[in-house]
């Protein structure tokens, strides 16, 4: 069986790449469990490891292979090795677990992101603020995909509070009940194209996917009546053919993701074009003269509630930056509220100290 990587989204760019290293065989991630890989070549799937190098070289954990990945590998009967990791399109990243700056790279070369939200209890224009200046910093098209508009009353009244931040993104409405929408969402994914899914637990995520691919592959939950809070059906990590062309990204990681790094300027336009305008070009937007963000505020062109969002998610990304001992400082410091309050409590834990 030969299988063509046009199909897996393969570019003439990507093969002029992967041309250069000789006796080698490209591939494509599709999952990742630990580490070991699946890979697609043109011979068909075969598992994979990392070649020794990717851990002598000491690499970075986002220059490990992800799910999305070009790869190229030494084929084996057995187990094939990945040798080198192509230039990656997108990259969707997260912060790693425990006290350090260093990204995970959940998923690479991702066309779109759908953000998915539920119009029921989910709805948070806050939340798409959030998700969008993730995507924007992937490279990846973000579009907004509002799932359950059977049990949505408001529609107009929540689309109009979305377009206040949405600034032009391709927005879909659907249900999984009525089919609305399910059309709309399908003409994104297309030959040779890449889509991923993120969002809260339980807006509907899996159940979208089944229907793209026509089967019910993800298994879907019920959903708690009383606080519509999902539990968690996906499991593993996957890059999946779609019949009709196209692939989804399913990765459980992606699914309460937190900001790592993000385009804020993008999402937030509207502050970012206002900031060009303050007299001051490290103004803070708090209490400087000529400050148009707060001109803006007062005029009532710019929400309290947007400026909030903004100023909290690039606290976020600041902190995101720190190393673990500047981190540890941030959080004395908005434990107690200030350097000052700080040295006060060390003082006084140290004198308790003493006594002791
Ligand atoms: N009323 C209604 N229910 C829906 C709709 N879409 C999905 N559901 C239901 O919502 C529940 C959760 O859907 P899932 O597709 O499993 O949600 P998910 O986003 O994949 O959740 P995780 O796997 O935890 O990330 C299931 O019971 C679905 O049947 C919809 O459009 N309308
Ligand atoms: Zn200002």
């Amino acid at each position: 069986m030969t299988i063509n990587l046009i199909d897996y989204g393969l570019t003439t760019a990507l093969n002029t790449q992967a041309a250069v290293f000789e006796g080698l065989v490209l591939g494509r991630v599709t999952a990742q469990h630990r580490n070991l890989y699946q890979v697609v070549t043109t011979a068909g799937d075969c598992q994979a490891t990392v070649a020794g190098k990717f851990s002598y070289e000491k690499m970075a954990a986002t220059d490990f292979p992800a799910v999305g990945d070009w790869v190229m590998l030494t084929p084996s009967t057995d187990t094939a090795v990945i040798q080198h990791l192509l230039p990656r399109q997108s990259v969707l990243a997260r912060e790693a677990v425990g006290n350090s700056s260093a990204g995970q790279v959940i998923a690479a070369n991702i066309d779109t992101i759908f953000i998915c939200m539920s119009l029921n209890a989910n709805f948070n224009v806050r939340r798409i603020e959030r998700y969008l200046t993730m995507a924007w910093d992937s490279q990846a098209m973000p579009v907004i995909v509002l799932t359950k508009a059977d049990l949505c009353d408001d529609l107009p009244e929540k689309l109009s509070a979305l377009s206040a931040v949405s600034f032009g993104v391709d927005v879909v409405t659907c249900s999984a009940k009525t089919g609305v929408g399910y059309e709309d969402v399908a003409k994104y994914v297309t030959a040779g194209k890449t889509v991923a899914f993120i969002g809260s637990s339980g807006v509907g995520k899996s159940t979208l996917i089944n229907h793209l691919l026509g089967r019910e592959l993800l298994a879907t939950k019920t959903i708690r009546a009383d606080d519509d809070k999902g539990r968690h059906a996906t499991t593993s990590r996957q890059l999946l053919r779609v019949p009709q062309g196209g692939m989804v990204i399913d990765t459980p990681g992606m699914r309460e993701l937190q900001l790592y790094t993000g385009d804020l300027d993008r999402t937030f336009a509207d502050i970012a074009a206002l900031a060009m305008q303050c007299k001051f070009r490290d103004c803070t937007h708090t209490s400087e003269p000529g400050c148009a963000v707060q001109a803006a505020l007062k005029s009532g062109t710019l929400s309290q509630d947007r400026l909030a969002s903004y100023q909290k998610l690039q606290r976020e990304m600041a902190y995101d930056g720190l190393t673990s001992r500047q981190r540890e400082t941030e959080k004395v410091n908005r434990l107690f509220g200030g350097k000052n309050e700080m040295k006060q409590v060390i003082r006084q834990a140290k004198a308790k100290q003493r006594r002791r």
